[in-house]
């Protein structure tokens, strides 16, 4: 008999390991290994993925599975390996691993449905909430509150639940329509229909000169009726045909050409185009200032993978895939690139995901999830900004793009290359070792100069008597450019510092009241919300603790910005960029395109406008408050800063106006802050190195981090403690274990918090070892309410 091995679609520990099923005769040449199933797992039909098949002499009792719903595999061979490393790596469960590879849209969606068997007779309130229907949705008699009654019914036998697995996704389809009859008697027909048939007649009429031709029915101006009548006549015939959603319906794009490269992309794009020619796997970090032109590298890589019939993979981190970077790429490539984002609906999205899956296009530009691109010949992988933080995902599986790419560029032998102006230090250090190739573009394209930058006190400032969020070298710098012209735009850093309300007499603020973190002051609606667990309330007009009225909104908000530039400037036009304007879909477009058409002078804004942007008046860069981060409690504090600091300077003078750039800051001593200043990577980098070697934090050490939760604070840390004294001994003397400590924020949904760091150069067994602990509590987890999370390599420390 022929059986398969399928993984359910059950993320519970117990559950972690294939389920042998039989395949059913009638599937057996259907179903092969990488397809979605649907198999019983107790009562219930569940989804699960085919790994392997066997073919067994002796037959044994097994279930059998109940209908594939996949007509071609959905994983393939590789993409199977690559989810039994990441299973591995992350300590994730198999079927989060094969999961994440697939569009939103695949994941099953389950119903259950309430069936009269006929067997024996129903009550007289069940009967008239099926009213003469054979079947109702669960949800139905949920609501009804019949769920009891339902249940004494099934043990009855008089009805029976049955569970149905879908996929989410829906193929878009469009209705078409093609005339039976040969030119000579459609003309004879449409003369001898009845007149009275007037809209048969038009209706016919239209496919004078185009018959046998299929053309969908929205075109031929006819009513759904009217087609269904000349359908039933055999005039007509219909069919259903696949349509694809296009998310960039109706835009145009103007084909581009290769720029020819300088000499120095020129020198950094030869060993690349080797190993693509070779067929080798090679890890580049490509490190180039901003505005050297390592985009056009990326292109020109691509056309030459492209050229041998290959594939290539492109990532940028969510925030920059505007559509001045994904434009980039459309122009060079046109239909050959499919585009991944979360602005996507999980239609277009899936529809995407068919595109690469059938080999339609040959180029995907997408963000951290589209490293999994379902391609079976890769010629290239390219990660844009690979120092971005997001491109690890902080859920499971806790994979970084980054690992998996290089995992991938293994398998095919083929190249990948790590884009950045800052590296991470990791990536840097392992190219310092020649664990990596180093290609670096120390200049801007055609010695265009990097902007200059001032640094401005702040505190100096307020000395001073300026009050002001703007300081006077900024102000007079906006003002100028104002009069020029040019434009200018300013940046907010809001991470980790996001607005809070506080009591200027006693210092109170609000605070979650299930986390112990401050609440976020959200001003159009005049309310405080926790970011972690979503509550939500009124914020207060007098201090709850000392009845004082100044309890006040602090930190700065763009919107603060906004209207005390409006104040100020009251000509100028500003662009606002953050959530509150981008929420929409298009939004983010629609506001870039009218500064780039310079129907503003100002881009203000978060994050969102650190990277990408590549216009040429932009002249003056403005960074509102350069030390927010700095004072997270994280141990890449200051490598953040000197990162964001040294994109948004980038910004500025990209063409041929020269650029300049104002950073103000409170600590303006501080050597991220000094070193962005000077675009110096080199010095921060050697600097960096020295605290992280005398911290004892990567890249000299790697990171495990556990995390323990639970209702009750002593049960949390009594836990966390048993798991160090249990992990201690397995370890080397090498391996050094911080804590167990209360989290940095040590409740969340009212769920106390402990973690402990693992601080390791090599230990091979710490994988197995923390796979134990979480089995040991996964058994447990139910009964006594404990939460283990470990995370290999965190990036976030709290
Ligand atoms: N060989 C070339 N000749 C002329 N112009 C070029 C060349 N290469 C790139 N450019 C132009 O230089 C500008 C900067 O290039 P690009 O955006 O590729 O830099 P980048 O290194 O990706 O920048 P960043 O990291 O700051 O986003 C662009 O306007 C681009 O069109
Ligand atoms: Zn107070
Ligand atoms: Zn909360």
């Amino acid at each position: 008999m022929k059986i398969a091995s399928v993984i359910v679609d059950v993320a519970v520990m117990q559950t972690d390991r294939p389920f042998d099923y039989e395949i059913p005769p009638a599937w057996e040449d259907v179903i092969q290994p990488g397809m979605r199933v649907i198999v019983p797992f107790g009562p219930r039909h569940v989804q699960g993925f085919v790994l392997e098949i066997k073919e067994e002499q002796e037959s044994r009792k097994l279930k059998p599975i109940v209908e594939p719903m996949d007509i071609v595999p959905v994983l393939n061979k590789e993409l199977l390996s690559l989810a039994d490393w990441l299973t591995a790596e992350s300590l994730c469960f198999k079927i989060s691993a094969l999961q994440v590879m697939l569009p939103a849209a695949m994941k099953a969606k389950y119903s259950k449905q309430i069936r009269v068997t006929g067997f024996a007779p129903l009550s007289l309130s069940v009967q008239s909430l099926f009213n003469g229907r054979d079947e109702i949705a669960w949800e139905e008699a949920a609501e009804a509150g019949a769920l009891s009654e339902i249940r004494k019914e099934v043990k009855k036998g008089s009805l029976d639940v049955l569970y149905s697995v879908k996929s989410k996704g829906r193929k878009k389809t469009v209705r078409m329509v093609k005339c039976r009859l040969s030119e000579k008697l459609l003309n004879e027909t449409v003369q001898s229909m009845p007149k009275n048939a007037l809209k048969q007649v038009e209706a016919m009429q239209f496919f004078l000169g185009r018959t046998g031709e299929w053309i969908p029915l929205k075109e031929t101006g006819m009513s759904s009726a009217v087609a269904k009548a000349l359908i039933d006549k055999e005039l007509l015939e219909e069919k259903q045909e696949e349509m694809y959603r296009d998310p960039l319906a109706g835009r145009t794009f103007t084909p581009d050409t290769p720029l020819v490269l300088t000499d120095m992309q020129q020198a950094a794009i030869e060993p690349i185009l080797e190993k693509v020619k070779e067929e080798k796997a090679e890890t580049f970090l490509l490190h180039g200032v901003t505005g050297s032109g390592k985009t056009e590298i990326y292109l020109q890589s691509i056309s030459e993978v492209l050229k041998k019939g290959q594939e290539a993979i492109v990532l940028v981190p969510e925030i920059s895939l505007t559509p001045q970077m994904t434009d980039r790429f459309k122009q060079r490539f046109g239909n050959d690139v499919a585009v991944l984002h979360s602005g996507l609906s999980t239609g277009e999205k899936y529809d995407e995901w068919r595109k690469i899956s059938r080999k339609e296009v040959k180029v995907v530009v997408g963000a951290r999830s589209a490293v999994f691109a379902p391609f079976e010949n890769i010629g290239l992988i390219i990660i844009d900004e690979e120092h971005e933080t997001s491109y690890k995902q902080e859920e499971n599986p806790r994979y970084h793009a980054r690992d998996v790419a290089i995992w991938r560029a293994g398998f095919y032998g083929c190249p990948v290359i790590l884009g950045s102006a800052t590296p991470s230090l990791e990536s840097f250090a392992r190219a310092q070792k020649g664990v990596y190739t180093l290609l670096t573009l120390a200049e801007r394209v055609n010695d265009r100069p990097l902007p200059a930058v001032d640094i401005v006190d702040m505190r100096e400032e307020l000395r001073e008597g300026n009050r002001s969020m703007f300081s006077r070298n900024l102000f007079d710098k906006i003002k100028d450019r104002l009069e020029k012209g040019e434009q200018t735009v300013l940046f907010l850093n809001k991470r980790g510092y996001s607005s809070f309300i506080m009591c200027r007499d006693c210092g109170y603020v609000p605070e979650c009241p299930n986390c112990d973190v401050s609440m976020t002051y959200h001003r159009h609606r005049h309310q405080l919300k926790c970011h972690y667990c979503g509550h939500e309330e009124p914020s207060p007009n007098v201090c709850p603790e000392c009845t004082s009225e100044h309890i006040r909104h602090f930190g700065t908000g763009t919107q603060k910005v906004e209207e005390e530039l409006l104040k100020l400037l009251p000509e100028a036009r500003i662009i606002r960029m953050d959530v509150d304007t981008t929420g929409t879909k298009g939004a983010h477009e629609r506001l870039l395109k009218k500064f780039a058409q310079k129907e503003a002078d100002i881009l203000l804004g978060t994050q969102m406008i650190a990277k990408g942007l590549d216009f040429p008046d932009i002249t003056l860069v403005g960074v509102l408050s350069a030390d927010t981060m700095l004072h997270l409690p994280d141990f890449r504090a200051s490598e953040k800063t000197f990162q964001l600091l040294t994109q948004v300077s980038g910004r500025a003078g990209r063409h041929t106006l020269p650029g300049e750039v104002v950073i103000q800051t409170y600590t303006p001593e501080h050597y991220s802050i000094q070193l962005a200043a000077d675009q110096h990577y080199e010095s921060f980098y050697e600097q960096e190195m020295q605290m992280r070697k005398m911290g004892g934090y990567p890249p000299f050490y790697y990171l495990a981090l556990i995390t323990v939760s639970h209702e009750e604070a002593i049960m949390a840390s009594s836990e966390a403690n048993k798991i160090v004294m249990n992990i201690k001994p397995e370890l080397s003397p090498a391996a050094v274990v911080l804590g167990p400590v209360a989290s940095p924020i040590s409740r969340i949904n009212n769920r106390y918090r402990w973690q402990c760091l693992i601080k390791y150069k090599r230990e091979p067994k710490l994988g197995a070892v923390l796979k134990q602990v979480l089995e040991h509590y996964a058994k447990q987890g139910k009964s006594n309410g404990l939460m283990v999370s470990v995370d290999i390599h965190p990036y976030v420390l709290m």
